[in-house]
């Protein structure tokens, strides 16, 4: 564990706090307290109240004097739930951008395959790895679901970072038997399924009192596993009871493929759909992930939402590799919970809350194609980001809130502007006082959305350890 993420004690944060009470509904929370205990799980919210009021009564009521921090920032910032990337590859980090005109599969071989062949290198993977999370970190992301390579020995060299980091992280060896070049691939369904196994124990070894770090199954999507291996995985799901990560229908010609690849007379499965593969072979539990799900038809998102299995919406990547528009509303209103991911590098972001108002603006071209009420507001992409990534990742009432008894996993936003000389100023600082900060809380919260970044990222917890503070 970093420094900066060792030390434990009660602590009060004090000030503005804003998180989903639902779907389309921000709560703001001024002038409030919330206790946090050494565990890092919020023990008391205390609204409308001055500091010395909570201070002297609530703190001696928990019995915390005098071992007690505080943190009441500055006026004008904010503390917000940290955000959920329910869909992330770390091995693809170096490549984040770079797409050119190219489309899934076509991308896959070209940019995809060759970086995550070269992390069998661990020198490399520390690096790229080390970065990444500390990138995510700083973008406010206090939990990924993350894809790291086929090799398990650089899988668990990912996991041991996040947990050194302090990042609260699901994270996958990628399982692939076919249909990639013999330089990247599992040598055959066995060595796949022994490698996850590897990974599974190593992850439930850790030294970890946090716990902070959850193996996944990952099977890459369909295409790149044999019958044989998506099945052995759908059995080590219900074995274990662990998660599972994959990708479905993304991509128009990637659905023709794995509805030549996987017939329903080879695979007794209803259909030939890609939903129906996953199904037969047991992929599809209530801890599945699914990510984008752009092309689905009303019978699959029916199977999907009956197993309980969850869409990761992934906006930047869709728009990126010119997969598609997922049609969030529709999935919403089926009743399948929906989380956002950035999908680096098939997004060219490892920010979620870039993530969020490419979701905004996709569901506007949903909308522009005929349904208006396909447009997400502000409040709901915030809502997916946040809320709708906890139940994604299965930690429904655990993150996403300021509610008593969950985790204080949460990020301070300080609201800046460029000052006369270039630099960074406050919005209240003076010049900048009659052109900055007069807007309603609702219209702070929109401008952090459509024009934030990291810069305004001031600080993060992680279970109620500092892991990110902005220089
Ligand atoms: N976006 C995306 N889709 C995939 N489908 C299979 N592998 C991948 C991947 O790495 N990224
Ligand atoms: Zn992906």
């Amino acid at each position: 564990m970093d420094k900066m993420a060792g030390e434990r004690k009660n602590t009060v944060f004090y000030g503005t706090f804003i998180h989903s009470k639902s779907l389309d509904e921000l709560e703001y929370l001024h002038n409030t307290a919330v206790f946090v205990d050494k565990e890092g799980k919020i023990v008391a919210v205390e609204r409308e109240c001055d500091l010395t009021t909570a201070l002297t009564i609530k703190v001696s009521e928990l019995g915390w004097n005098p071992d007690v921090a505080i943190e009441a920032p500055r006026e004008g910032q904010f503390f917000f739930p940290g955000l959920i990337d329910t869909h992330i590859h770390a091995s693809q980090y170096p490549n984040v951008g770079i797409f050119g005109k190219s489309t899934l599969l076509d991308w896959l071989n070209k940019y995809t395959f060759p970086l995550e062949a070269s992390l069998n290198d661990l020198d490399k993977a520390r690096k790229v790895y080390t970065r990444v999370i500390r990138k995510t970190l700083s973008h406010g992301t206090t939990c990924a679901a993350y894809y790291a390579t086929v090799d398990d020995l650089s899988t668990v060299l990912f996991a041991d970072l996040c947990a050194k980091a302090g990042q609260r992280a699901l994270v996958g060896k990628v399982c692939m038997d076919q249909m990639a070049p013999d330089w990247y691939r599992d040598e055959s369904w066995e060595e796949s399924i022994a490698a996850t196994k590897r990974l599974i124990s190593h992850v439930e070894s850790m030294d970890s009192e946090m716990r902070l770090v959850r193996p996944v199954i990952t099977p890459r999507f369909a295409p790149s596993c044999s019958k044989r291996l998506l099945k052995e995985l759908g059995n080590l799901a219900r074995e274990t009871g662990l998660p599972v990560q994959t990708h479905i229908s993304e991509n128009k010609g990637e659905i023709e493929l794995v509805r030549k690849m996987f017939p329903k007379e080879e695979t007794g499965a209803r259909d030939d759909s890609y939903t129906a593969v996953y199904d037969v072979y047991g992929l599809l539990t209530d801890k599945t992930i699914l990510a984008h799900g752009i092309h689905l038809s009303e019978e699959e998102v029916e199977v999907i939402k009956q197993r309980g299995s969850k869409i990761s919406h992934c906006p930047c990547s869709n728009s990126s590799i010119t997969s598609g528009e997922a049609r969030v509303r529709w999935l919403l209103e089926k009743g399948v919970g929906v989380g956002l991911g950035t999908d680096m590098s098939g997004g060219y972001s490892p920010s979620v809350l870039e993530a969020a108002r490419s979701a905004l603006l996709v569901s506007r071209h949903v909308a522009m194609k005929g349904d208006d009420n396909a447009k997400l507001s502000v409040e709901e992409v915030l809502y997916l980001a946040t809320r709708g990534g906890a139940e994604v990742v299965g930690l429904e009432g655990k993150v996403g809130a300021f509610e008593v008894g969950m985790d204080w996993d949460a990020q301070l936003i300080g609201l800046c502007e460029v000052d006369d000389k270039g630099g960074v100023a406050e919005e209240e600082e003076e010049g900048n006082v009659d052109i900055f900060g007069w807007e309603s809380w609702e219209e702070k919260v929109a401008k952090w959305l459509f024009n934030g970044d990291d810069r305004n990222t001031r600080k993060v917890w992680v279970k109620g350890r500092l892991v990110h503070v902005r220089k």
